[in-house]
């Protein structure tokens, strides 16, 4: 049934989740080694020469550059985006790139009848993490002289006859200092033995790739200015706390501001608050340092208190199974073998000699050595893919105060986005927001629950994507084809998961079996890569999205901190402050709310320990938070 001794670096099995413990952990860190061995896989960038020294650069810098001092380049503004797969099988599959035709998935396959919520988290999980992937990824201004054509069926009468589809933007290389672009351009090395590929396309992230907090502060020097006061390193905010409108496009003034809604605001609003906070923290105890020391010290402060809140309390919220949380706090600070065998010395002592690999636990990352596995640092296109998780998103939301429970206003999605979010902040106050989007459940990753606003949207002129009217759900699907992603099975098979050979393999649901079978021509070869992950099931005990996606995630999470200098060899004192220092390590999630929002103390009441979950929900107290009770 199991791994012998020796097999353990060569058959790793696909479902850990279905092994009894303690297989489960065994084959879970056996499965984040072989993904961290074969699937980072390198965008292929000359490497620029811009020069970096680690005096000179004890900082974050805004384009991203000199994070890693010998390859200065990546991670920057602009710097390739990276593959999860085999290069040989990210190339777009021109003659299927219509089939079966987007919109008809998103028709028969995505629209929500009816909502389902996803009971076990709130909406705050929504706001979050969109706040979180426009630090990491932004594919940029879409290609409007190049468009792709969905043809549309007569009943369909919400769109013209085609719907036209701004391409992504290609890979100029631009504006990589010293790199020539024709070296730039060039295919990989090992393009040559792709036997039957018919093109091949790279793509480049236009912010940087860091988890550097580049949403709140902006990814050039324009953006940066606008945000600063100039003094004491603070940031802009207005007499009521809230962030300065830019008249011309209704949006706030802010590192990011696309795709802007209420639930994305309040993060903003609430980092943009905390960063002032951490600066007076620094200026009481070093009153000698300038604007711009302080500033920096924020900047490197609030960006490791971030990324260590989403690692120990927003992905545990979403993923809400213990041995996963084990792994995440692993992530962070490192697990022994011995809380791996649940305290049992003996087990311990048995799991050393059978998986010597594990003898000594999973060391954690923060503080440690940097370890970039030989790959220069990126964020990839198949990550960008598996955060595709608009199903989160409710049409509609109900803001009640947050100390009577009654309901004060309800919005329409669609007049909750944009520039109109703004009115929702004017109408609201942030306590009554947060306590609202705190209670309520966001919608379940699965199959017909995409959110109908995004279904049927109108863009802004502001918008990088196009203005114009546009279903999301069609853009989901075909951009993962456009962008070389395989689709769901290929995908599977390169990230060392059984494939699946019946459409029963996929779900347990009856109806979806049928529905998938008819969509995708009785081919299991066909299913889109986002639509196998919303119809994935049974998932693993307190999955908020499939396995298939994890896999992403459990090599990319720990990639995300393990090879950024400021989270290893420079998460110091000397960079971060003593202070510093102890305040990420003793600053949670609700810390900060109520901080800034003090009569938000008796609805975070003394049991809320993880504010992703719904509030009233959690009435015991997890007197082991952050660790799980495992
Ligand atoms: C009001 C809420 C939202 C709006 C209006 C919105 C709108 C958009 C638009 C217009 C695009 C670009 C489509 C294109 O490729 O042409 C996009 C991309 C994307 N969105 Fe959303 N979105 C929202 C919420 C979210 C949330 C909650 C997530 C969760 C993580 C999310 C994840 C993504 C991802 C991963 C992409 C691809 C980005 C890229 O290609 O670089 N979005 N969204």
């Amino acid at each position: 049934m199991f791994l012998s001794r020796n097999s353990y670096r060569i058959a790793v099995p696909s479902n850990w989740w279905q092994y009894p413990y303690p297989y489960d952990v065994v084959a879970l860190a056996g499965a984040q080694g072989q993904l961290q061995r074969e699937n980072l896989i390198d965008g292929k960038v000359e490497k620029g020469n811009t020069k970096c020294s680690k005096s000179l650069n004890k900082a974050r810098r805004v384009d991203g550059y000199c994070n890693d001092l010998d390859n200065p380049a990546a991670g920057g503004i602009n710097y390739r985006l990276g593959r999860n797969v085999p290069l040989k099988v990210t190339y777009q599959d021109y003659c299927n790139l219509y089939k079966p035709n987007p919109r008809d998935i998103s028709r028969k396959l995505l629209q929500r009848t009816e909502f389902i919520p996803a009971t076990s988290i709130n909406i705050l999980v929504a706001g979050w993490i969109q706040f979180m992937i426009h630090d990491w990824f932004d594919s940029g201004t879409n290609d409007r002289s190049r468009t792709m054509e969905v043809s549309l069926e007569d009943d369909d009468s919400e769109f013209n006859e085609t719907m036209k589809i701004p391409a992504t933007r290609s890979d100029d290389c631009t504006p990589l200092p010293g790199i020539n672009k024709d070296i730039c351009k060039r295919l990989p090395d090992d393009f040559s033995y792709c036997k039957d590929v018919k093109d091949y396309d790279t793509y480049q992230n236009t912010v940087t790739h860091w988890w550097d907090a580049s949403q709140l502060y902006g990814v050039n020097k324009k953006i940066i200015k606008r945000i600063r006061t100039k003094r004491d390193g603070k940031l802009i905010m207005t007499d009521e706390n809230r962030l300065p409108i830019e008249p011309s496009t209704g949006l706030p003034i802010t590192g990011q501001n696309i795709n802007w809604w209420v639930g994305l605001g309040v993060f903003h609003i609430l980092w943009t608050r905390e960063h002032n906070y951490i600066c007076d923290m620094l200026k009481e105890r070093n009153p000698k340092w300038k604007d711009n020391k302080l500033f920096d010290t924020a900047r490197l402060i609030v960006s490791a208190v971030i990324a260590k809140i989403h690692t120990l309390e927003w992905t545990p919220a979403i993923l809400q199974n213990k041995l996963v949380i084990l792994g995440l706090v692993s992530n962070w600070y490192g697990v022994t073998l011995l809380e791996f065998a649940k305290n049992n010395q003996t087990l311990a002592a048995q799991l050393a000699i059978q998986f010597p690999q594990l003898a000594n636990g999973i060391p954690g990352t923060v503080g440690k050595p940097k370890n970039i596995r030989g790959v220069p640092y990126s964020i990839t296109q198949d990550f960008i893919a598996a955060y595709r998780l608009h199903p989160l998103m409710p049409d509609s939301l109900q803001i009640r105060n947050h100390q009577t429970d009654v309901v004060e206003n309800d919005y329409d999605m669609m007049k909750a986005v944009f520039e109109k979010s703004e009115t929702v902040f004017e109408e609201n106050s942030m306590e009554n927001l947060f306590y609202s989007m705190g209670n309520d459940h966001p919608g379940a990753m699965t199959l017909h629950n995409y959110p109908n606003f995004l279904r049927n949207i109108k863009l802004p002129a502001s918008s990088p994507h196009g203005s114009g009217h546009v279903d999301l759900a069609t853009i989901d699907i075909l951009r993962d084809r456009e962008r070389g992603v395989p689709r769901y099975n290929e995908f599977r098979r390169n990230l060392h998961l059984t494939p699946i050979t019946s459409f029963e393999d996929l779900t347990t649901n009856a109806t979806h079996v049928e529905e998938l079978r008819m969509m995708y021509d009785d081919d299991v070869e066909q299913i889109d890569l986002l639509v196998g992950s919303l119809a994935e099931s049974p998932l693993p005990e307190g999955f908020g999205f499939s396995d298939t996606f994890f896999r992403i995630f459990l090599v990319m999470a720990r990639r995300r901190l393990e090879a950024d200098r400021f989270f290893t060899d420079d998460y110091t004192a000397e960079f971060y402050t003593e202070w510093g220092l102890d305040y990420v390590e003793n600053t949670y999630m609700k810390d900060i709310l109520i901080r800034h929002y003090p009569s938000l103390d008796s609805q975070l009441q003394p049991n809320v320990t993880n504010v992703f979950i719904p509030w009233k929900s959690q009435t015991t107290l997890d007197v082991n938070f952050p660790y799980p009770d495992y």
